[in-house]
């Protein structure tokens, strides 16, 4: 089993967990169930710089990221110096986040939020309205082409927009669909871990124009992202370059202020 198969396993049996204690009808009377979402794929279009800024305390592939980081102070830094959107890993028995911390993020910006999990059940995008996200992930490796369908379908009924992660050519074919946003490449081989920024410069072309380009993993300098700009890329998500270190709000500031100056 390599590490996809392994969290979707576990992450059935959460959300089976999960359903039981609080069940779609309840999640619909949250008070963010009605609220309006806010576009990702239109700040991405309009942005010069399209940085997805991440919080995650840990992963797979970087058990000791920022293991007691709080997020409050750190997405605020990260709307406040630039960032288009924000990312929220909310899987915690291999990312160490929560549905707090996507709470927690709702309640500190105006950006619009990307749930980032795992997935595997229309529960989980109720969910992710529910708690004040504005954009759900779906990884084109763990789902089906029905699965991806009624999924987009489901989120766009709630007003989400839909990030569609693929990381090669047949993921891609097998996965395109009109209630798609943004289609996201992941640079990291989920199988290896392994990081190739090539992987997007590859898949580019690939992407109809009507669907905003996100490349995502491993983007460590502000020279990666005016190379894959050149490829069409308009967003990009990146998370370990700045949790990693002791102040991510202000190494995402640092990185910020490098890319105005070389996007002048
Ligand atoms: O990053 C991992 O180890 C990982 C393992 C298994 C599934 C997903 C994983 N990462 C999720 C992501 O895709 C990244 O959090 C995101 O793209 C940001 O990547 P990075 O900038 O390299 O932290």
């Amino acid at each position: 089993m390599n590490i996809l198969e392994k969290i979707a396993a576990d992450k059935r049996v959460e959300v089976a967990t999960q359903k039981e204690e609080v069940p779609v009808e309840v999640l619909q009377l949250l008070p963010h169930f009605k609220r309006k979402c806010i576009s990702l794929s239109e700040n991405l279009r309009k942005s010069p710089a399209g940085i997805i800024a991440e919080f995650k305390r840990r992963s797979p592939s970087h058990p000791d990221l920022n293991p007691e980081a709080e997020v409050e102070e750190i997405v605020k830094a990260y709307e406040k110096f630039g960032a288009a959107g924000i990312s929220v890993l909310t899987d915690e028995a291999y990312f160490g986040g929560g549905m707090e911390d996507l709470s927690l993020a709702r309640e500190s910006v105006k950006l619009p939020l990307l749930r980032k999990d795992f997935v595997i059940d229309e529960y989980q995008i109720y969910e992710a309205k529910a708690m004040g996200a504005d954009v759900i992930l779906l990884i084109a490796a763990l789902l089906n082409e029905k699965q991806i369908e009624k999924f987009s379908k489901l989120a766009k009924e709630l007003g989400l927009e839909v990030l569609l992660e693929v990381h090669n050519r047949e993921e891609l074919d097998n996965s395109l669909m009109p209630e798609i946003d943004m289609v996201g490449v992941n640079n990291r081989n989920l199988k290896t871990f392994e990081v190739d920024l090539n992987t997007s410069k590859e898949l580019a072309a690939a992407i109809p124009e009507e669907y905003v380009k996100v490349s995502e993993s491993g983007i460590s300098d502000t020279a990666a992202i005016l190379e894959l700009q050149k490829s069409g890329f308009q967003g990009f998500l990146i998370g370990g370059n700045f949790m990693k270190t002791e102040d991510p709000g202000a190494s995402f500031a640092a990185f910020m202020q490098q890319l105005n100056k070389e996007n002048q």
